[in-house]
């Protein structure tokens, strides 16, 4: 798969890595065959890795891991050959993709205590640290393809044209893609990062009970896509799975589409009457997403219909048992609104049986390269573009950037960026406008040509900073003074990547015309 090929490369950058990190880093190729290694590994290059391994593991399922605790007593470690013989005390792995399929694994291993302690503390970072190695490994093994197909003219390559000579990152093709049509399961959600995978270890540990769920966490961030997996993996998967969003059905129709209704309850009502979601949902899962937005008049009537387990239409006058599972969710804070009488203390208590809670995305940043790699992968297909990955500018605002809107604005920004772009490789100018910082703003105003003022230069420079200010009225909750605070913030930051003014905090209150104590003051302020 070409690492042969890149070998000096991958031993002089794990080296490096290896002395930065103060852990030993390993790389084994497609056949499990270690590429190179530090520390004790050195002496196992070119050697396979021991049957059963973890990291043989991780080749076979192309997904990243860790193991952290003792390891003896992990299962990973039971099968493994060598089990008596490991002197590793915590591992993390992370799979290397050529396109699409996987080239190899990269690895970073404690050997003491104080590397083990180390790898505990900054798991995640480091699990983030070894996908973005992952994606340089990748990089440089289709880079050398490229190469190669260039110096024989004759075979067919793609271009991968002026993106080629740059530190991109390519992708592979997601293999935990969510198909369409397909039934989403914890395998399919993406993430690695642990505050994820703690809400999927406790979803799975109920995933089969009758207790009510409550999926707490902010908009977007797959509380939707955590329900359905739920039910996909419960034992009530092949039963009904429906779902009724409380904020979108107007209220007056909310009653009738919960409950159902009997043949002539109102004008307009079917002379057979119609049976309620919670009925549908009989045997199977009801989700009712948003449950934050139902009415205080019709909450008696769900939490009778919880606690009775069965549902009287509108109009009716008996009762209909149900055996239905609750998952509900919402955005809002329903201990707040309890306390501010918007919600009904006993319905709270009903629901809130077993309360999970979705991590924004600005939590588990960690996971942003593989749901890079997801959505890209996702709408090149649907769209049958050929983009096979986004360059490093880019892939660094998106880890920087806070995602407000968590991973449904994250996936928004992939489909636009993968719809409008013309080349293979996604770029910062690839960004949907309104999500340009004003600091880019001015890095590309500050790009275009000097001395060359003219009409269309200036149109853009007004477009640059309209399409940054119209990014920071997005981002504005509190009004006019915390938007001023954000454009304070990014020009402040502009200034500070730039070494002259890190280095000279005077000439910058200069320019900006502040005192120098102010500046300090502003630069403690935004935590710059
Ligand atoms: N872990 C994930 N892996 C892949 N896609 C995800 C993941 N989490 C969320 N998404 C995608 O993000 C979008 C938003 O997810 P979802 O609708 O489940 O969020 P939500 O929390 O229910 O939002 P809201 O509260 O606004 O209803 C969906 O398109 C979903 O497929």
């Amino acid at each position: 798969m070409g690492f042969a090929k890149i070998k000096a490369f991958v031993q002089e950058y794990a080296d490096t890595v290896a002395e930065v990190l103060g852990l030993e880093v390993t790389v084994l190729d497609q056949q499990g065959v270690r590429i190179c290694g530090t520390g004790a590994h050195q002496q196992l290059i070119g050697k396979p890795v021991p049957t059963g391994s973890f990291f043989e593991t991780i080749l076979h399922t192309g997904q990243p891991g860790m193991i952290l605790e003792t390891k003896k007593n992990e299962s990973e470690c039971q099968k493994c050959q060598f089990i008596e013989h490991c002197t590793e005390l915590a591992t993390i792995g992370f799979p290397v993709f050529k396109k699409n399929e996987i080239a190899g694994v990269i690895g970073i291993v404690g050997f003491n205590f104080a590397q083990k302690e180390a790898m505990i503390h900054d798991a995640d970072k480091l699990l983030a640290f070894l996908s973005h190695m992952s994606s340089l490994l990748e990089h440089k093994l289709l880079l050398i393809d490229v190469l190669q197909s260039r110096k024989q003219p004759s075979s067919a390559h793609r271009d991968v044209g002026s993106a080629s000579d740059k530190d991109t990152c390519f992708i592979h093709e997601e293999k935990r893609g969510n198909p369409a049509g397909s039934r989403i399961t914890f395998d399919q959600m993406i993430g690695q990062s642990r505050p994820f995978k703690e809400v999927l270890a406790k979803a799975n540990k109920i995933k089969n009970s009758p207790s009510t769920v409550l999926l707490l966490g902010e908009s977007g961030t797959g509380k939707e896509l955590l329900a359905q997996a739920i039910h996909n993996e419960g034992n009530r998967r092949d039963q009904p799975f429906v779902v009724v969003n409380c904020a979108a059905i107007p209220e007056h129709l909310l009653e009738s589409e919960l409950f159902g209704y009997e043949g002539g309850a109102y004008t307009g009502a079917k002379r057979e009457g119609r049976r309620g979601k919670l009925e549908m949902a009989h045997k199977g899962t009801i989700f009712l997403d948003e449950i934050g937005d139902l009415p205080l008049a019709l909450q008696p009537k769900l939490l009778r219909a919880l606690q009775e387990k069965t549902v009287e239409r509108v109009g009716g006058n008996h009762s209909i048992p149900v055996d239905i599972r609750v998952i509900a969710a919402t955005h809002r804070n329903l201990d707040q609104m309890v306390g501010q009488g918007l919600f009904r203390h006993d319905l709270y208590y009903r629901i809130h049986v077993i309360p999970l809670h979705m991590p924004t995305l600005h939590a588990r940043r960690g996971d942003i390269s593989a749901l890079i790699r997801h959505f890209i992968h996702k709408y090149s297909t649907l769209l049958g573009k050929e983009v096979v990955g986004l360059d490093p500018d880019l892939e660094r605002w998106m880890h920087t950037y806070t995602w407000p809107g968590n991973v449904r604005q994250f996936e928004n920004a992939v489909e636009y960026m993968v719809n409008m772009t013309e080349s293979v490789i996604l770029g910062l100018n690839d960004l949907p406008p309104n999500l340009l910082h004003l600091s880019e703003a001015v890095q590309q105003i500050e790009d275009l040509p000097l001395g060359n003022v003219n009409a269309e230069n200036e149109s853009r420079v007004d477009n640059l900073l309209g399409e940054a200010i119209s990014g920071l009225i997005e981002q504005n909750k509190e009004g006019l003074e915390q938007l001023l605070s954000l454009c304070e913030k990014e020009i402040l930051a502009h200034y500070m990547q730039l070494p002259t003014y890190q280095q000279d905090k005077g000439q910058l209150a200069r320019l900006l015309n502040v005192s120098l104590s102010t500046l300090y003051r502003k630069l403690d302020k935004f935590g710059l």
